[in-house]
């Protein structure tokens, strides 16, 4: 059976999902502070590359571990979860269906024990 990320219309419509995703993100002052000073076009590279990866692309994901990329940068259990939503509001702008993107979301789950370290608000 195709990946996912063949299903979805490969690199160009993960592209096309990161930027949307990210344009999501900025948009929101809960998690926008977060990326202040940061390299966002390498950054969506590297989470070009994740999110390919993620999803049964063809290349391997060689960047940071998710545990290292977000050390120390106190993020809440609220924003994560925001995070994913957002995901998954991009996910369906750009046409993948109701069903992918749980199974998107439920991929990412386990992730968030490595990526929260701020303290959780009621979530
Ligand atoms: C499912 C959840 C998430 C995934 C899959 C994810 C994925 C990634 C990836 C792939 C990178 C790049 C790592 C590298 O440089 O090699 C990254 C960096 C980063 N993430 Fe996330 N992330 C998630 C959640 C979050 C949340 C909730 C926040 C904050 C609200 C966040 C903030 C950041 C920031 C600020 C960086 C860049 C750090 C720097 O400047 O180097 N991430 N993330």
């Amino acid at each position: 059976m195709a990946s996912i990320f063949d299903r979805i219309g490969g690199a160009s419509a993960v592209s096309a999902v990161v930027d949307d995703f990210y344009g999501r993100v900025l948009a929101d002052p809960r998690l926008a502070s977060h990326f202040t000073g940061t390299d966002m076009s390498k950054l969506k590279s590297h989470q070009r590359s994740f999110v390919a990866a993620a999803l049964g692309g063809p290349q391997e994901y060689r960047g940071k571990s998710m545990g290292e990329a977000h050390a120390g940068l106190g993020i809440t259990a609220e924003q994560f979860d925001a995070v994913v939503a957002h995901l998954a509001g991009a996910l369906e702008h750009c046409g993948v269906e109701g069903e992918t993107i749980t199974a998107i979301a439920g991929a990412l789950a386990p992730l968030k024990a490595q990526i929260v370290s701020g303290e959780a608000t009621a979530a």
